[in-house]
């Protein structure tokens, strides 16, 4: 599902109106019906009662007016629906005000600034089953302004049922970033496509659950905006991951070289090992330095093991490269990095295999860190390289602090990408995949319980399978993200994030991808 900016929806909205003559009225009618439908599947689910008092507290643009709207289908729906109106009565104009007529003929209370107190708001929302957040949407800029400050923080020490309409008042939707108070939703409903800042930063915290409501705009405004940002979900994962093929044989699912590993840090290349062969890859060798080739050997009996030349001191020694080199030459796709370490050798190992290896690549961790000393090197390599920073490495690859990378993590990542022509998989939470042509994925699964040693490379070896297996290099590295999530997701239902461990994702990867439709 795409994803995108206001402005961006703004114009979609435009396009919609003007050259398809879907008329504003009809995008807001659409726009409530889907909020109630939503309140619905929360009455189903037990989460509200089947019918109540709902408050809906609206601005005067055209948040305010979906507001309007979905009180008179409530009150049809039996619910008591009194709506509070924040600001200037006299500034609603459109179909805002068109909705804000239609309640005033059927009667529905309609409380303004002028004739009620703010203070009677506590009253109103203590009496209610459900507040409706229908203040501010996309038009929203900046800081709360006015008395909008004091009604969401009343909202929120409520404590009451919340469903935000288009995005959490106070919350950039842009930037997934709050300047002062926001509301903090149960549930929020996009209305068009969820916009980049609900998905992405605090966004999710704010939002609460979120459900996404058409709003019947079609496919081809969107193109014509140029909306190339998607949130990866199920539909997209479970497209890309086909059936395997009746007659097909070890070799149709491709045979992954992984270059990993020093003296000490022979879990990471392992750990990729692993992960390969459990998301469906053919054959895997890892290749190691000889110091550490007797800690690999045999340890999964179905991983092919090689010992590549090393420095005497526990690292791949440069000459390895021409190994490598050899090695590769069965290999459909390269990963390397994983525990390598740093030192100039391994260096100049990592840019001669960058260098001439023609076959698709991951690059990770330590090969990164190297990388960043001279970025421009992934220019000499094809378009289709794959490289998965996580927020440090990134930083140190851009020449920036971390905190700039957090601050502007779709910015870094889509910079990059296009600057060095790569595909850029930055982790962290809600890692994003960036494309040098424009495409950017947003991955919605994983919790902070994969902050720990070797998460990373079991993600590394989650992508280089499915590139071996034939998706192109965009859907292996979100199909991987997503992947790689979901079965963080269940190791941490199983273990608690606390005392999960890399290889309890690796153990949730079958059933992960069973259950997103792989046989
Ligand atoms: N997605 C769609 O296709 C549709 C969306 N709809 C809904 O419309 C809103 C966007 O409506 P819009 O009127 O453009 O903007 P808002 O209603 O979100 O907000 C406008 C008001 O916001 C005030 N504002 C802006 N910044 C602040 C601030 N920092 N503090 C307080 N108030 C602020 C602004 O007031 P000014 O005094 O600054 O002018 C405006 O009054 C979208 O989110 C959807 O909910 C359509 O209904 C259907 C199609
Ligand atoms: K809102």
């Amino acid at each position: 599902m795409r994803a995108c900016l206001s402005e961006q929806m703004r114009c979609a909205d435009e396009v919609s109106i003007k050259e398809f003559s879907i008329s504003g009225i009809v995008l807001m009618e659409n726009a409530a019906l889907g909020i109630v439908k939503e309140i619905e599947k929360e009455i189903e689910g037990g989460r509200l009662p089947k019918e109540g008092e709902a408050s809906l507290i609206c601005g005067t643009g055209n948040n305010g007016g979906d507001g309007f709207a979905a009180a008179r289908h409530l009150a049809s729906k039996g619910w008591r629906a009194v709506v509070f109106i924040c600001g200037d009565e006299k500034k609603i104009t459109g179909d805002a005000l068109a909705n804000l007529n239609i309640i005033k003929k059927l009667g529905i209370p309609i409380l303004s600034m002028e004739d009620s107190n703010i203070e009677a708001l506590d009253i109103m929302f203590g009496r209610s089953h459900m507040i409706i957040d229908a203040m501010l949407g996309t038009g929203f800029k900046g800081r709360l302004k006015g008395n909008y400050e004091t009604i969401v923080d009343k909202i929120n020490k409520q404590r009451k049922y919340v469903l935000s309409i288009d995005s959490p008042t106070g919350l950039n939707c842009d930037t997934g970033f709050a300047e002062g108070s926001c509301i903090k939703a149960n549930k929020t409903v996009a209305l068009g496509l969820p916009k980049i800042g609900l998905v992405i930063n605090d966004g999710p915290y704010y939002c609460g659950e979120l459900a996404v409501c058409g709003l019947s705009i079609p496919e081809q405004a969107y193109d014509r905006v140029g909306i190339s940002r998607y949130l990866t979900d199920r539909d997209y994962v479970s497209g890309c991951i086909k059936p395997r093929k009746a007659h097909g044989y070890k070799g149709t699912y491709g045979r992954i070289l992984i270059a990993a590993g020093s003296k000490g840090m022979e879990g990471a290349g392992l750990l990729a090992a692993k992960a390969a062969l459990r998301s469906g890859a053919g054959i895997v060798e890892l290749a190691v330095p000889l110091c550490s080739f007797d800690a690999v050997r045999g340890v999964i009996p179905v991983v092919i093991t090689r010992g590549l030349t090393d420095d005497g001191e526990g690292c791949l020694a440069s000459k390895s490269s021409g190994e490598i080199m050899l090695a590769l030459r069965n290999a459909s796709v390269f990963l390397m990095g994983p525990g390598l370490r740093t030192s100039s050798q391994v260096k100049e190992a990592v840019f001669d295999a960058a260098i001439s290896c023609n076959k698709p690549a991951i690059f990770d961790a330590d090969a990164l860190n190297v990388i960043s000393e001279e970025p421009a090197i992934l220019l000499q390599r094809p378009e289709s390289t794959i490289i998965t920073p996580h927020p440090a490495e990134m930083a140190r690859l851009m020449g920036i602090s971390t905190g700039e990378v957090q601050g502007n993590r779709l910015e870094a990542a889509e910079s990059f990408a296009k600057k060095y022509r790569v595909i850029v998989v930055l982790k962290g939470y809600r890692t994003i995949i960036a494309s040098p042509w424009g495409e950017t994925r947003i991955n919605p699964t994983g919790n902070p319980g994969m902050g720990t040693a070797g998460s990373g490379d079991v993600l590394g070896g989650i992508i280089a399978s499915f590139l071996a297996q034939g998706m192109s290099p965009m859907e292996a590295a979100s199909c991987g993200a997503y992947i790689h999530g979901a079965a963080g997701d269940r190791a941490a239902e199983k273990y608690g994030q606390w005392g999960m461990v890399a290889s309890d994702i690796i153990k949730y990867i079958p059933h992960t991808i069973m259950d997103i439709g792989g046989k």
